[in-house]
C-alpha cells in the first residue's frame, strides 16, 4: 500500500514544549483524524508538515517525497486550512478566489463555484463581514478548488454547525473515494472523526499515544469499570484509571490479553468512545 503521508522520528523543541519521536502513515485513500488535549501538538505537527516552522530532526515524506526539497511542487498538490484561516479581509470572497488561484496551477473556477454554491457563500460578500462559519467554509472551498491530492485541516468543523459540518464530512468522504487521495485532519469533535476517519492517531503531551486502524482501536480498547475495593487486582494492567466514592474505570488497550489474565466476572467491559480514551488518557490529575 503506497503511504501519502509519512512523518518518521520527528522532533522539535520549544522552550517549555518538545514533540517527541513522532511517527505517522497515512497510506493513499484514507483519512486520518488527529486528536488530543488542547495544547497536545497538534497544530505543531501540522505545521512542520506543512513546512512552516523548521523540524529539529526526523523526516517528512509527503507523495513519498521530502517535504522541504520538493516543497512547491508537493504544495500544489495540498489542500491545507489553518485552524484561523487568515484572508484579506477588506476584500471579497471572489476576489480572494481569483488571488488564490494564480498560485495554483490545476486552479479549477468552476469547482469554486460549485463549492461556494453548496455552502451559501456569494462571491460579493466582504471578508471582514463574514461570521467564523463562513470564513471557515470559504477556506475549504479554496483548498478543495486547485485538485488537491492531499487534504491537510487543522479543526476544520470548529465554529461550523451541524449541518455544514455534515455537508463537510460528506465531502471528505467524497474526496477519497478515487483512492487516490487522503486527508489528515484534527478535530476536537471525536464524533467526526469517529464517523468519517479510517486511521486515528492520539498525541498527548508532544507524544503519540497511538496510531492505528480505527476499528482496531475501537474493537480492542475496551473501558473497564469496576468495584472500588477490588482495584489492587486490576490496577497494573489499566490505563488512566479515575476513582470515585464507589467505583474506577480505566482503559485497557487489548481486552482479550486482559481477559486471560484476570477475573472479569465482577467488571463491567463497556466499548470505548474516542472521547472515553481522551479523557483516561489525557487528562491531568489535579
Ligand atoms: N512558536 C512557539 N514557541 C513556543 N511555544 C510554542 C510555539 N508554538 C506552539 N508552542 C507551544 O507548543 C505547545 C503545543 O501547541 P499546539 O498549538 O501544537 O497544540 P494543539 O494540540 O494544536 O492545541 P489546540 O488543540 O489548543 O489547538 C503549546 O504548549 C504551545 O504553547
Amino acid at each position: 500500500m503506497e503511504n501519502i503521508l509519512e512523518v518518521i522520528n520527528l522532533n522539535k523543541r520549544f522552550n517549555s514544549f518538545a514533540l517527541s519521536d513522532i511517527n505517522i502513515t497515512l497510506p493513499k485513500g484514507y483519512i486520518m483524524g488527529f486528536i488530543g488535549a488542547n495544547g497536545a501538538g497538534k497544530t505543531t505537527t501540522i505545521k512542520l508538515i506543512m513546512n512552516m516552522i523548521r523540524r529539529d530532526s526526523g523526516k517528512i515524506n509527503i507523495f513519498g517525497k521530502d517535504n522541504i526539497k520538493y516543497e512547491i511542487p508537493i504544495k500544489n498538490k495540498i489542500g491545507y486550512v489553518h485552524e484561523q484561516p487568515i484572508f484579506y479581509d477588506d476584500l471579497t470572497v471572489g476576489w480572494t478566489g481569483n488571488f488564490a488561484g494564480k498560485f495554483y496551477s490545476d486552479w479549477d473556477d468552476e469547482r469554486f463555484n460549485e463549492l461556494l454554491e453548496k455552502f451559501c457563500i456569494k462571491k460579493s460578500q466582504i471578508v471582514k463581514q463574514l461570521s467564523k462559519g463562513t470564513k471557515m467554509k470559504t477556506a475549504l472551498a479554496l483548498a478543495l478548488s486547485h485538485k488537491p491530492e492531499l487534504l491537510i485541516l487543522d479543526e476544520p468543523t470548529s465554529g461550523l454547525d451541524p449541518v455544514i459540518r455534515d455537508e463537510l464530512l460528506d465531502i471528505l468522504m467524497e474526496f477519497i473515494q478515487n483512492e487516490e487521495h487522503g486527508v489528515f485532519f484534527s478535530s476536537h469533535i471525536t464524533s467526526d472523526i469517529e464517523k468519517i476517519a479510517d486511521y486515528i492517531t492520539l498525541i498527548n503531551e508532544g507524544r503519540i499515544i497511538f496510531s492505528e486502524e480505527k476499528d482496531k482501536i475501537l474493537n480492542s480498547w475496551k473501558l473497564v469499570k469496576g468495584d472500588v475495593r477490588k482495584i489492587e487486582e486490576y490496577k497494573d494492567d489499566l490505563m488512566g484509571i479515575k476513582i470515585s466514592r464507589t467505583g474506577f474505570s480505566g482503559i485497557v488497550e487489548d481486552i482479550e490479553s486482559f481477559k486471560s489474565r484476570h477475573d472479569v466476572s465482577s467488571l463491567v467491559i463497556d466499548r470505548t468512545t474516542l472521547d472515553d480514551i481522551l479523557i483516561h488518557l489525557t487528562k491531568k490529575e489535579n
